[in-house]
């Protein structure tokens, strides 16, 4: 049996990040992939030129859809947009019986806001709960817990200071720190440190949405956290590694390199 995963999160129009990267990374790692769209986002290699949220309603109704029909073996939540979807999408996987990978998404790597500071709050007291693992990056830990990360050494605490709010586990990315391209895993009692090389590659456009749909993917497979993490890592490694010029800016990681044989 194939398992099934769900992603909640934004659509990208130039196909990089969001629904379009998560559904992407599903295919490549052999899982049926399915969504859930919260937003549609005018975006692509140079930034973020517009977006719009959908009604709670849809968003409701596109995830019952599929869940009580077809069924889960796992969630991935990436583009929430509003403190109102957030906390429906938060009820919604709290009440769903399988892992949920939240990507606490807070803005663009161009900068462009995707969740409303408004939403802040509702991130922290329903979101994170819900979660199995989080997995921010270090400028979405500044911006929920309040804690700036300059060095590897630091990611510990702020790997503490996330956990206080609930998952399971969380992942700090460091991708945005100099250096190998490390990441914690910890559930407090464990600790994972996942480190690869540094791909000397602007086009990085998708990193974490994708890493994420491929935790989410080893966890439908019936993979245990540690190792859906490592293998996801893998997976994203080898996607940045290949990453692609698109447009006139930063273009995506290749969710194809693992079946790439004609170029
Ligand atoms: N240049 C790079 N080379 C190798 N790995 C990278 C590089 N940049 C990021 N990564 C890895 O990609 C994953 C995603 O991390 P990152 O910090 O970029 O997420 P993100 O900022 O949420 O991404 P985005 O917002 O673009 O979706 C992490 O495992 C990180 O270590
Ligand atoms: C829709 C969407 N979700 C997530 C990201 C993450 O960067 C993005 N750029 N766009």
């Amino acid at each position: 049996m194939i398992p099934n995963v769900l992603t909640v999160a934004g659509s990208d129009s130039g196909g990089g990040a969001g629904i379009q990267a998560d559904l992407k990374t599903m295919l490549a790692l052999g899982v049926h992939g399915m969504s859930v769209v919260t937003a549609v986002t005018a975006q692509n290699s140079l930034g973020v030129q517009g977006a719009w949220e959908l009604p709670v309603e849809a968003v409701r109704a596109q995830y019952r859809s599929v869940v009580d029909d077809i069924g889960v073996q796992a969630v991935k939540t990436g583009m929430l947009a509003s403190a109102e979807l957030v906390e429906a999408v938060a009820e919604l996987i709290a009440g769903t019986n399988a892992p949920a990978v939240v990507d606490p998404v807070g803005v663009s790597k161009h900068g462009d806001a995707l969740l409303a500071a408004s939403a802040l709050d509702a991130v922290r007291t329903k979101l994170l709960p819900a979660a199995t693992v989080a997995t921010p990056n270090l400028d979405e830990v500044a911006q929920i817990a309040g804690v700036r990360v300059e060095s590897e050494r630091e990611m510990r605490a702020a790997a503490a200071a996330v956990l206080e709010y609930g998952p399971r586990w969380v992942l700090i990315k460091g991708g945005h720190l100099p250096g190998d391209a490390v990441d914690l895993l910890t559930d407090g009692s464990e600790e994972h440190w996942l480190r690869a090389p540094r791909h000397d590659n602007r086009h990085t456009h998708g990193t974490g949405c994708t890493l994420a749909s491929a935790i989410a993917s080893g966890l439908a497979k019936g993979r245990s956290v540690p190792e859906a993490v490592v293998e996801a890592k893998e997976y994203v490694t080898g996607a940045v590694a290949a990453g692609f010029a698109l447009g006139g800016g930063i273009g995506p990681v290749d969710h194809g390199w693992r079946f790439r044989t004609d170029v």
